[in-house]
């Protein structure tokens, strides 16, 4: 099964140098701490501190509930470690773990919007650890103990779950057992097993190891048939070195010895104990199609290409992120507590362990979008050997995995939380960690209850067809696919696209009833503009883009999506040629920067070169209107590279007579200009002008001609870290959007989801 190129890592490891200089560089570490609150006047600091504070803390004294309100609490987690086993390098102290401490803090908030610091506790002596934890409560709403050996860390973990009310989780034994359980549901289902029958051997029996072997026999694997290993060989009944209650309970009746002898004729191997512990001849000795987890970290017990060496049948995997099949847990423990906090579980039971292995498990099945792509170096995995588990980056995960767990909670009663609209709930995870799903999701929960029927004009190209494909499972309405039958059924078996599904229609150009009708329709429209007939009938049948424009234009459809193969000018030419400005409006582009909390809109970004003070100002009432369509209410701010006045120029000309024109038409919008971006985007700098009419700082920016627009954006979303949506089109009588060339399927399903809402609104 195992081939070269598929066991190869997926990219060139990095160097000790490296690693020191990415932990040395700007501030040391991998942490900072942000407030979330202004604290820039007088008025910020007796709110935030006395006397203000004093309101919250006698409302939480009355109500320790209300702590969940007013303070950071319920979204913050801690990562407590004492460094007695730290990844696989063994007891390094407290101080040393820290840089792992660090990045698992940063892990929460990077994948699950969890905020998180780390906590080194100096002792190895159990209990005082566990007083150290004990009344760290009040601070946090989960606890994640990290990197404690055993058998300390199963006395901590159950002591301090006893003594806490949040939900004290140990990542190395629950985390680990979540990631290996869903590696190993799909590792057995691509081989043919089952729970019942398959033969598993674990090598060590430490935190990580007895935790997985806990948590695969409470889903139904048959516990006779797992033989653990440590560091003085088989775990057997009877043995009495070495031993302690917890490697006890899973001692088996047999009389291999060694993890050499345990291996012969193994199905499944977990590695969960040191670097280089399995040997050639060990994994030789393995059944046919063996399933080998060999996750110590940071090296594993052996390489992917170790095994290569070995044999080719195997299904492998390891703990690195630079090997395919990374079963570690940095897949579970950011969303496994995003769910647990979010309904403010008491702690995490085995029912929500569970349901995070198995949605994870279903994932890894699920057809990959281009983001999961992208994490991939662009090569599209598909479920089977090499790709049984998804990846860290997987974007699906936050809203997956915090669903699943969330429900578990709520359905086995630790839950003080209710969350009704899990569906919702989705869609507020995937805006946590993407500002474009949260701009987005009005929109979608728009088209889910108006559900309509969109062209997408590019249906030979596999990213539209997948972008159709999740169109239709979103519950947005018809995907209407464009194209000629044989190239499109190529495209999707190549692809492994199930075309044949409800919400999805194919229409073929050529054999279309509709060509007459089109053909019609567009000579009325071009007869007098130099067009024959048979121009008109070239376009309907061979250009894909007046096919489906006119398919909008005479009601077959209710919207259109194009732009991925050709340049933004040349689509919107097609689609003019078929489609009239909406009576009163003027075609515009507009773009949404997108940061975190904060939506700006900027137009014109696509249609007009070198805008009139006319044009500027009716794309200023068109601007204002998609952030009132978005729910802003608009501050629209007229950009020029001078601020009322100064410095003086002709260029600024045309943007202060935009400003009069709006005077003039008495628009019912907030409007004032010319300004530069600064004054418009920053409220100190607005305040040097205090007779400006902006009532606050500006979410529409209207800019004076196209280059400055395009340069602008892209500048923002290059050096900004904001993310920058569109142009989206404005002003057409029906509904079109024109994706940029390339665009990957979620910026599709994006525009798709968009012109469905231009249509229903
Ligand atoms: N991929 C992932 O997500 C994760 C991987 N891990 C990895 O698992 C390993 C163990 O971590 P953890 O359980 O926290 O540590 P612990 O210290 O709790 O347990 C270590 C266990 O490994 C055993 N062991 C050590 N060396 C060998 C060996 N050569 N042969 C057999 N057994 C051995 C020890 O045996 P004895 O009891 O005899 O001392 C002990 O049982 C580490 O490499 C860690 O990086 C851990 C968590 C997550
Ligand atoms: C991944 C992890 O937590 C470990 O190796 O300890
Ligand atoms: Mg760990």
């Amino acid at each position: 099964m195992a081939s070269e190129k598929t066991t190869g890592r997926t990219k060139v490891s990095v160097t000790e140098q490296e690693a020191l200089d990415f932990h040395s560089q700007g501030r040391p570490g991998k942490l900072e701490i942000t407030p979330t609150k202004a604290m820039a006047t007088q008025r910020d600091l007796s709110l935030a501190y006395s006397p203000g504070v004093a309101v919250p803390v006698k409302a939480i004294a009355a109500d320790p509930a209300t702590a969940y309100d007013y303070t950071t609490r319920g979204n913050m987690v801690a990562v407590i470690s004492n460094g007695t086993a730290i990844l696989g390098l063994g007891n390094l102290g407290a101080l040393a773990s820290k840089p792992v401490m660090e990045g698992k803090s940063v892990l929460f908030k990077r994948f699950a919007d969890v905020d998180s610091i780390d906590i080194e506790v100096d002792t190895e002596n159990v209990d005082e650890f566990i007083n150290c934890v004990r009344y760290l409560g009040p601070s946090f709403g989960g606890i994640n103990l990290e990197d404690i050996k055993a058998p300390d860390c199963f006395i901590i973990e159950s002591r301090l779950r006893e003594l806490m009310d949040i939900p004290v989780f140990h990542d190395d034994q629950h985390g680990t057992a979540i990631i290996a359980a869903a590696g190993l549901i799909n590792a057995l289902e691509l081989t043919g097993r089952d729970f019942k029958t398959t033969k598993l051997v674990c090598n060590g029996a430490g935190a990580a190891a007895i935790a997985c072997i806990e948590l695969i026999k409470a889903m139904g694997f048959n516990g006779e048939n797992i033989i653990l290993c440590d560091t003085k060989g088989v775990i057997y009944q009877g043995r009495t070195e070495g031993m302690n209650q917890w490697k006890s309970a899973h001692a088996v009746k047999t009389d291999r010895r060694s993890l050499r002898e345990a291996m012969v004729g193994a199905d499944v191997v977990f590695g969960l104990s040191q670097k280089g512990a399995f040997a050639a001849d060990m994994i030789a000795s393995m059944a046919p199609n063996p399933i080998i987890f060999a996750m110590a970290n940071p090296d594993p017990e052996i390489t992917p290409e170790e095994v290569a060496e070995i044999r080719s049948d195997a299904i492998m995997a390891t703990g690195r992120s630079d090997y395919p099949n990374q079963v570690n847990n940095v897949l579970g423990f950011p969303y496994i507590f995003r769910g647990a906090l979010d309904v403010r579980a008491s702690q995490i039971n085995d029912a929500m362990k569970i349901a995070a292995a198995e949605a994870l498990a279903n994932l890894a099945r699920e057809d990959v979008p281009d983001d999961v792509a992208a994490a991939y170096q662009g090569q599209r995995p598909r479920f089977g050997p090499q790709y049984i588990i998804p990846v860290p980056f997987d974007p699906r995960l936050i809203s997956a995995i915090p669903v699943a767990v969330a429900k578990a909670a709520m359905d086995s009663g630790v839950a003080r939380k209710a969350i009704e609209d899990l569906g919702s709930y989705a869609h507020e995870l995937s805006a946590r960690r993407d500002p474009i799903a949260a701009a987005t999701q009005r929109i979608y929960e728009h088209v889910r209850s108006h559900p309509k029927r969109v062209v997408f004009a590019e249906g030979e190209e596999e990213q539209v067809m997948r972008a159709a494909i999740s169109f239709a499972n979103q519950g947005l309405g018809t995907a209407i696919l464009l194209g000629r039958d044989e190239p499109l059924k190529a495209t999707a078996e190549r692809a492994g696209i199930d075309l044949d599904r409800p919400g999805i229609e194919v229409v073929n150009a050529r054999v279309s009833t509709r060509v007459e009708a089109y053909t019609e329709y567009l000579y009325a429209r071009l007869q007098r503009k130099g067009y024959l007939h048979r121009d008109a009938q070239r376009l309907i049948n061979t250009d894909r883009n007046h096919f489906a424009a006119c398919m909008v234009a005479l009601g077959d459809a209710d919207a259109m999506v194009t732009g991925t193969t050709r340049n933004y000018s040349t689509a919107l030419e097609d689609v003019r040629r078929c489609i009239d400005t909406a009576p009163g409006h003027r075609v515009i582009g507009v773009s949404l920067a997108l940061a975190r909390g904060r939506t700006i809109v900027v137009a014109d970004t696509a249609v007009h070169d070198m805008p009139t003070a006319d044009e500027l100002a009716d794309i200023a009432e068109e601007a204002a209107g998609v952030a009132h369509r978005l729910g802003l209410e608009p501050r629209v701010a007229l950009l020029a590279y001078s601020t009322f006045g100064h410095p003086t120029g002709e260029r600024s000309e045309r943007v202060r007579e935009a400003v009069k024109i709006l005077d003039r038409r008495g628009v019912s919008f907030e409007y004032d200009g010319e300004m530069g971006a600064d004054v418009a985007l920053n409220s100190h700098r607005m305040e040097q002008y205090p007779f400006c009419r902006l009532s606050g700082t500006a979410n529409v920016l209207v800019m004076p001609a196209i280059h400055s627009a395009a340069i602008s954006t892209r500048m923002l979303q290059e050096l900004g870290g904001l993310t920058v949506m569109g142009p989206l089109l404005i002003g057409l009588e029906k509904s079109v959007q024109i994706a940029q060339m390339g665009a990957k399927d979620s910026d599709i399903v994006n525009m798709a989801a968009i012109a469905a809402y231009n249509a229903a609104v």
